[in-house]
């Protein structure tokens, strides 16, 4: 297996201060708005998020929520082995709020398609949007794409890119992994 860095900390930092700012952008005060991290590794990426948007510039009223899609997956009952849920946290209304939904990484979009039947169980949001910090180019299987991306990245299939978070593996760091 090889691998190959595709962003440093420095980068991703820079990245999320940028994504940041393209949030405050269209949503100003965020009054309704909500932030939704997709389980497990949106989370991440999302929390980091309503973090700088609360230190840096003052939005502390975020409706921010974590969404679990294992159950709406289109592959929930293909897989040998179990699959195991996470927890899903929206302790607000969603009805007509403006949603993000926020991923680490956009592939084929299935699980962004899961996530757009999921959240229906909390209500009929009046705009969602997807923030994702990597891009796969030219592999969607489904017509999603971004409205907000930290990096557009090629890759053929036999790869991945791994997002590292520091809270969890001790730093932010993006790689290329040649499986
Ligand atoms: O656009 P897609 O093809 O759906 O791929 C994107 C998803 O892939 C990763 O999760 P993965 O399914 O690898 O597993 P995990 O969520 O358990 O990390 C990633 O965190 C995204 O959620
Ligand atoms: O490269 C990829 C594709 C899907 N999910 C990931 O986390 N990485």
């Amino acid at each position: 297996m090889s691998q190959k860095i595709l962003l440093n900390s420095k980068e991703v930092n820079i990245i999320l201060h940028r994504l940041a700012c393209q949030l405050i952008e269209n949503h100003n005060d965020f009054s309704n708005t909500a932030l939704i991290g997709l389980q497990p590794r949106g989370k991440y990426l999302a929390q980091r998020l309503a973090k700088i948007l609360k230190d840096d510039y003052n939005i502390n009223n975020l409706n921010y929520g974590d969404l679990d899609i294992t159950f709406f997956r289109d592959d929930f009952r293909r897989g040998d082995k179990p699959l195991e849920a996470n927890k899903t946290n929206i302790d607000f209304i969603v009805e007509d709020k403006n949603v993000v939904f926020v991923d680490d990484v956009l592939y084929t979009g299935r699980s962004i398609r899961a996530a757009l039947t999921a959240i229906q169980s909390f209500g009929r949001p009046k705009h969602i949007e997807l923030l994702t910090l990597i891009d796969r180019r030219f592999s969607r299987h489904l017509p999603i794409q971004p409205d907000y991306r930290g990096r557009q990245v090629d890759a053929i299939n036999k790869e991945k890119v791994i997002v590292n978070w520091k809270e969890n593996e001790g730093e932010d760091t993006v790689y290329l992994i040649n499986k």
